[in-house]
């Protein structure tokens, strides 16, 4: 066998975990600042005081969950801090989310014979007490709780426990990638009155972060000399593209990685990186796609026939099918633009200073087949 085929015991990976959702990054690059307000936020916790209140937002993929692990990790180090992240996509009820708060405190699951939410809570509350400890409650995905009506009575039982409970010292770190979502404008006005977080902005990484972040990864997950600088720059490249979900470029990399391996090859070639894509978008453009309203499905067809035209062009070919307006308009295509369904990029327009072109980020064909 040559010299650079792989045996049946070989691998491209060192450490295939490395790309893993689940997986908490060694070293957490370009979150400094939001770390920062992090911390001090959450600082009075540690001296055993109620800490600050916490929202996070930003895009998929930016860090946001990352960032609560890596603190609760930290945070969990001290005594008296108890630390709980739910998932709200899982538990998107106040009766599941403060089941799930009790999991993290006593360490076993609250009796299944269905407690009333009250007893639920004041069990809760009287350990925080008894114990004397602080809890901080990280409520990932919050518009989860949105979108099930639960998000006001959640909130308003967890930030009013210390009026109902003396003593109960209990902070909230509300994490949301739903942009379009106002948080606090959907709360409701008793909610809004005690709720005055601070506010934490994850952007999206850009090309230069994302080679720089996944370079890490690289150097855990494979051998040395598997994977070199063009293929990094490729996988960056391509995640940016997408839209900037660092999951894209992770599971870019295992992928490519693993059509190495089906060549037997030794190392990553570009081509390996762009075979994945290939496969790997459709998968994204199919969720995307699966997510869309009916009048933002409306627009991603008309772009589709109107690909690279001018903002204003198309907007007559929409309004044309839906009668929509202009606001509305405007609002689908930064969303979509969000979501790196599409491409807006302003361009100088001879005569008529600048005006946005629009197109779609995925080869229309692909696009409306998947539409049906
Ligand atoms: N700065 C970073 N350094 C290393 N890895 C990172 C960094 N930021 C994000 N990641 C990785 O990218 C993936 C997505 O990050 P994470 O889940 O924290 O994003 P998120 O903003 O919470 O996404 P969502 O809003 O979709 O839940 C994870 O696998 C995480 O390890």
């Amino acid at each position: 066998m040559a010299g650079d085929m792989l045996g049946w015991d070989e691998s491209v990976f060192r450490d295939e975990g490395v790309f893993d959702f689940e997986y908490v990054p060694e070293t957490f690059r370009h979150r400094d600042e939001q770390m920062e307000t992090l911390k001090y936020a959450l600082r009075p916790a540690v001296r055993g005081s109620r800490p600050l209140n916490v929202m996070a937002r930003g895009p998929p993929g930016t860090g946001k969950t990352t960032a609560v692990q890596k603190l609760f990790g930290e945070l969990s180090g001290v005594s008296d801090v108890r630390t709980v992240r739910v998932n709200c996509q899982v538990d998107s009820t106040r009766y599941s989310v403060f089941s799930r708060l009790f999991e993290g405190l006593f360490e076993y699951e609250p009796p299944t014979s269905g407690i009333s939410f009250k007893k639920l809570f004041g069990q809760i509350t009287d350990k925080l007490v008894e114990d004397d400890e602080v809890m901080v409650v990280a409520l990932d995905d919050v518009n989860y709780l949105f979108y099930e009506n639960e998000a006001s009575d959640t909130l308003y039982s967890l930030l009013r426990a210390h009026e109902a409970h003396a003593g109960a010292k209990i902070g909230v770190v509300v994490v949301s990638s739903d942009l379009d979502l106002d948080v606090i404008a959907e709360l409701d006005g008793r909610v809004q009155s005690v709720f005055r977080p601070e506010e934490v902005y994850f952007g999206k990484y850009g090309e230069r972060e994302i080679a720089d972040i996944l370079s890490e990864r690289v150097e855990r997950g494979f051998r040395e000399g598997a994977v070199g600088p063009q293929v990094l720059d490729r996988v960056a490249a391509l995640t940016a593209d997408a839209g900037g979900d660092l999951r894209v470029g992770i599971d870019l990399l295992r992928r490519a990685g693993l059509n190495a391996e089906m060549r037997g090859s030794t190392e990553v070639a570009v081509e390996d990186v762009d075979d994945a894509y290939e496969k790997a978008k459709h998968v994204h453009l199919s969720r995307h796609l699966r997510g869309l309203s009916e009048s933002e499905r409306a627009f991603v067809r008309v772009l589709a026939e109107h690909d690279g035209k001018r903002a204003g062009d198309v907007f007559d070919a929409f309004h044309d099918e839906t009668g929509l307006g202009y606001t509305r308009y405007s609002e689908i295509i930064n969303k979509l633009d969000q979501l790196g369904l599409i491409d807006a990029e302003y361009a100088e327009v001879e005569g008529r200073g600048r005006s946005r072109e629009l197109s779609l980020s995925y080869d229309a064909e692909a696009v409306l087949d998947r539409l049906e």
